[in-house]
């Protein structure tokens, strides 16, 4: 397979080339960048010398289309117009959250810019790889998650599914590694403000909140709304997603331990820890594992469940590839498999 990276100078891009590069099926990585034609990656990225030669290159649509799939991962905005000249024909990977909202209305609400196109916004597929297999195999677009709603609909998916919570009871605390904001620097990431500090930010206003929203609502067939609160740490890679509930009456410990095993036993990437254990980020660091620890407090009739991704991995890239592995036909995991680094 041949595959293009557009935003390959940024932290979604890198590491689609880390992945990629150990991938047995992709044998030609093309990097494009709109504003650093001619340099090799390894003048952006001294790290892949001698192992990445490929030079960027500008990014030209009939360029593009001859590759097997185009992954964007690229700031809100540039998909919406690249995507409708690429497909159908080639297939595209999109990071950004340019396709995932799929009223055009609550994008432009939330992203404060114009939506793509209805006929894109229906044809792409929301790709949360556990959730939406049978429909990936089938699409040429596909809305990769965020990375939020990535750690938060794995973690709530078999309560809300089963009927064990009402999704508008649901409050989720989440904190993001500085990567998550991507390479840029900026006043909020920089490190004089970020060591030694944590922050909360965009409360009751970020853009992840109708994503996880639509997901939620599609599953409870009724409108859902959620408080979500999340947070920076000074840490690189990582998400912590904690999230509170009330559980409905007759569900207990045992039988939601239960529906988490029914749901995820037989997949590869979610991986639900003992009852009372619970993950911490590094655990998943550098992979394309999503780790969830439930339990419920018999005090209040509440239920926690903490989720945790590597935001560039399950959280952006290596969900991307898990996606590409399935619109391929192949093995979700090819490529895919790693220990986390740690400690
Ligand atoms: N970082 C994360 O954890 C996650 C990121 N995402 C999403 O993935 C996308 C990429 O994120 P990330 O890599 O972190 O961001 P970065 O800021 O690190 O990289 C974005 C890249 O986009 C390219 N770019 C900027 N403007 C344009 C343009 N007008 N046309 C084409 N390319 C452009 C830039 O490269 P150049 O100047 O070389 O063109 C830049 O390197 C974003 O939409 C982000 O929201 C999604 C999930 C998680
Ligand atoms: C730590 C941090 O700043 N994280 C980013 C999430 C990045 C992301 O996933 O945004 P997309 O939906 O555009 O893909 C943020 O809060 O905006």
């Amino acid at each position: 397979m041949k595959a293009a990276i557009v935003g390959a100078t940024g932290y979604g891009g890198i590491e689609l080339i880390r992945l990629l590069h150990n991938h047995p099926e992709v044998k030609k990585i093309a990097v494009f960048s709109s504003s650093q034609e001619g340099k090799t990656m390894a003048e952006s990225y001294p790290h892949v010398s001698e192992i990445i030669d490929e030079t960027l290159e500008d990014i030209n649509v009939e360029h593009l289309k001859h590759h097997d799939v185009v992954f964007l991962s690229t700031p809100p905005g540039v998909s919406a117009d690249l995507t409708g000249q690429l497909v159908p024909g080639t297939k595209v990977i999109d990071l950004s959250g340019d396709l995932r909202l799929k009223d055009a209305s609550v994008y432009e609400k939330w992203y404060g810019r114009s939506s793509a196109e209805t006929s894109l916004l229906e044809k792409a597929v929301y790709g949360l790889t556990e959730w939406r297999k049978e429909e990936i195999e089938k699409t040429d677009l596909l809305a990769n998650p965020g990375c939020y709603p990535t750690a938060v609909l794995l973690g709530l998916a078999p309560l809300v599914k089963e009927g064990a919570i009402d999704a508008n009871q649901v409050i989720i605390d989440a904190k993001s590694g500085t990567t998550g904001a991507g390479r840029s620097l900026n006043a909020i990431t920089h490190f004089s403000e970020m060591n030694d500090n944590f922050k909360v930010y965009k409360v009751n206003e970020h853009k992840h909140t109708p994503e996880i929203e639509q997901e939620l609502s599609g599953w409870m067939q009724e409108n859902a709304t959620v408080t979500f609160t999340p947070h920076l740490v000074p840490m690189t890679r990582g998400i912590m997603a904690t999230m509170y509930a009330p559980l409905h009456k007759g569900w207990t410990e045992q039988n939601v331990k239960e529906i988490y095993d029914k749901a995820y036993s037989d997949k590869t990437f979610v991986r639900v820890r003992k009852s009372g254990t619970y993950p911490f980020t590094k655990e998943v660091y550098g992979t394309n594992y999503c780790d969830i620890g439930v339990t419920v407090d018999e005090r209040t009739g509440r239920i926690t469940v903490v989720s945790v991704i590597d935001n560039l991995v399950k959280g952006a890239s290596g969900q991307a590839v898990q996606n590409m592995n399935v619109m391929f036909g192949l093995p979700e995991e090819t490529g895919l498999y790693s220990v986390p680094i740690y400690p």
